[in-house]
């Protein structure tokens, strides 16, 4: 695994665009996702829809895109009725769904250079499928994966057996690594590490943290304590901060650095919060999607390489994101 990110952020040119948000995109073209397996409802609903942006994100310029994998748990169809059986094909679908869209961009580009050439002449980046995988908070569905109180009856046991089927189906189904998302405490990056040792894990990781305070993970546990749990494991590629408001992100990520030397990310969501009572997303800090691009600057010369943005935010923050690193104006 030693030199996986090195040697893709080399290809990249020294840094990477990952895509922006998967699930609020799919909510702007009309899903509803109000169901406990949010994003991953459309893996049963409307896969051509989880294709298409995808591609969108790829249109944009990502070198990596995430998988509608982030809510896709097999405890989760199958409360639904699917058998083990149909839910494990469900969680393998969201891998092959991303596969496709890379082929089928890949493709294109072949047949279409002129315009390909024409919108920047990016051909033949490379670009990586991660499998996204999302806390047990998320799988609850309760908010928790925004607190991390799972309270005392959740051990590190019930964590890696929560997760170890999942995690086994998604590093089979031909992802390039697996992405833990909106890690919300230090018991469960721990569970992952474990899991990834146990079950002989044979592609790389990245974990990705999230702050509400810009200080600690949302849990209040110490994000130095949790990115050094990310650093002791050989399988972890990349450590960063996913799902948090933009005006964090550059103290979150001098504190990551003080405790690994390894690729840090950073994929802030647009800086609205949630409000979970009214199912809505409310302004709070006035930020507008110029200004997300313009942080990515300041977050460089702080210390990350891999970039791109979560809730809320869209293929046209993903493609400023990429236009600006590829002009080297950050
Ligand atoms: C709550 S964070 C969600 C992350 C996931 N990759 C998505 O964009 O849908
Ligand atoms: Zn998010």
């Amino acid at each position: 695994m030693g030199s996986f990110m090195a040697d893709f952020l080399q290809q990249c040119g020294g840094c990477s665009v990952i895509d922006g948000g998967f699930a609020t995109e799919l909510e702007r073209h009309g899903a509803d996702l109000n169901d406990p397996l949010w994003s991953a409802t459309c893996l049963i609903s409307s896969p051509h829809l989880i294709r298409r942006v995808h591609l969108d994100y790829l249109d944009a310029g990502a070198n990596i895109i995430c998988t509608a994998s982030y809510q896709a748990t097999i405890q989760g169809f199958e409360a639904k009725g699917f058998s083990t059986a149909e839910s494990e094909d469900l969680v393998r679908r969201s891998v092959e769904i991303a596969l496709e869209a890379r082929d089928i961009y890949l493709q294109r580009c072949t047949k279409d250079s002129w315009d390909f050439l024409g919108s920047g002449g990016s051909w033949g980046r490379p670009i990586l499928i991660a499998a996204s995988i999302g806390s047990y908070g998320a799988y609850l569905a309760d908010g928790s994966e925004y607190n991390g109180n799972y309270g005392d009856s959740v051990t590190l046991e019930t964590l890696k057996d929560f997760h170890r089927r999942r995690v086994q189906v998604l590093a089979n189904a031909g992802a390039d690594l697996l992405a833990f998302e909106t890690i919300p405490n230090k018991l469960e990056a721990q569970a992952y590490t474990e899991l990834l040792d146990e079950e002989g894990i044979q592609i790389p990781a990245w974990f990705a943290f999230n702050s509400k305070d810009g200080i600690n993970v949302v849990s209040g546990d110490s994000l130095s304590d949790c990115a050094s749990i990310a650093d002791a494991s050989k399988q972890v590629v990349a450590v960063g901060i996913n799902c948090t408001p933009p005006r964090y992100i550059h103290g979150l990520i001098l504190s990551i650095q003080k405790v690994t030397c390894k690729p840090i990310l950073v994929y802030p969501n647009s800086g609205e919060t949630y409000d979970g009572e009214t199912k809505q997303w409310l302004k709070s800090d006035g930020m507008i999607e110029e200004d997300f691009v313009s942080y990515v600057r300041k977050w460089k010369e702080a210390g990350a390489s891999l970039f791109g943005g979560c809730c809320r935010t869209t293929p046209n923050t993903i493609r400023g994101i990429a236009k600006a690193l590829s002009l080297n104006t950050v």
